[in-house]
């Protein structure tokens, strides 16, 4: 396993509810760097990044908001994650909300063209965030990166995306809320939605395993982002934007060790962690776990410690 990068992006402008900009902090906190040393591998925290020089930039539809603070964070997030995977590092984005991912996938594909190789994209989260900057009711960015990276139009403030992913290299779990315009978008693009319908009833293995499979014929990368708001509010309540109903406890771990078995993830977000939402720190520790559970962590090795 290559040495683990660690890239702190305090964001909170793709959305207006305060609080994510202190995501980083919050998993340093809780451990994550720990964390992932126990599991054997070497790590590197390159700190957080800062906001660039603001660039002028205009939108036709006037609900969007903070378009450029995106377009500069994009900027500086594609730059740090492309030298991260350049330097033979796997890049972990700790957020911030969920709108790095339009910099931290756009890096990720700038590095997979040169290396030749396909761009896979495993989309973990309650929402398909399929939207454009025109298609945008709330006018909040961090629902539009899958759109980007799928290459639709509407995002001519930010950099033309690197090779876009077509449909059959983008699997969604957890997905439980979807605009009527990213829907129709979707549907017309053929992008597979694997909803909690479907793991309610086949379960998450068949679908992910058929998935990875694919990664690993074509050779690809595997860029995973990981919303908090893919799992069940119960068990993460420090996000925004809670819908019921999403992945357990051992569904998210199980993902996380298939994933680990797959040996194929290239690259990591961990999105939309509000720590001013969180209740003692629960949600900043799961993260920090399933990490674990990426990294390596069994369930063996999760014994009862007396205090
Ligand atoms: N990354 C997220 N939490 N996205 C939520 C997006 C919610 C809604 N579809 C919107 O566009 O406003
Ligand atoms: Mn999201």
């Amino acid at each position: 396993m290559p040495k683990t990068i660690l890239i702190g992006a305090p964001i909170d402008s793709g959305q207006q509810r305060p609080g994510c900009l202190m995501g980083p902090a919050a998993y340093r906190v809780a451990g994550l760097a720990r964390e992932i040393a126990a599991e054997g591998h070497g790590v590197e925290d390159w700190g957080d990044l800062t906001l660039p020089p603001l660039r002028e930039v205009a939108c036709p539809n006037p609900a969007v908001h903070s378009l450029a603070e995106t377009v500069a964070w994009t900027e500086i997030l594609m730059d740090r994650v492309d030298d991260a995977l350049s330097g033979g590092g796997f890049p972990i984005v700790m957020g911030g909300d969920h709108s790095l991912a339009l910099g931290s996938a756009a890096g990720a594909a700038a590095f997979a063209h040169r290396q030749d190789r396909p761009l896979f994209l495993l989309w973990l989260d309650a929402h398909s965030d399929f939207h454009t900057p025109l298609t945008t009711t709330s006018g909040n960015l961090h629902g539009t990166p899958l759109a980007y990276i799928n290459g639709r139009d509407g995002f001519d403030a930010l950099p033309p995306f690197p090779t876009p992913v077509p449909a059959h290299r983008i699997c969604m779990f957890g997905i439980r809320s979807v605009d009527p315009a990213e829907q129709a978008a979707m549907q017309e693009r053929d992008i597979q939605v694997n909803d909690m319908r479907v793991i309610d009833e086949r379960g998450l293995v068949a679908p992910l395993r058929e998935f990875l499979d694919a990664v690993r014929r074509e050779g690809g990368m595997l860029h995973v982002s990981l919303d908090v708001d893919f799992l069940d509010p119960s068990i993460a309540p420090a996000v925004g934007t809670t819908v019921p109903g999403g992945a357990t406890f051992r569904e998210a771990h199980l993902v996380m060790e298939l994933l680990h078995e797959s040996g194929l993830v290239t690259s990591l977000d961990l999105v939309e962690l509000n720590p001013f939402l969180d209740d003692r720190g629960m949600t900043a520790r799961l993260m920090v776990d399933l990490v674990g559970s990426l990294m390596g962590k069994k369930v063996f090795d999760r014994p009862t410690r007396a205090k």
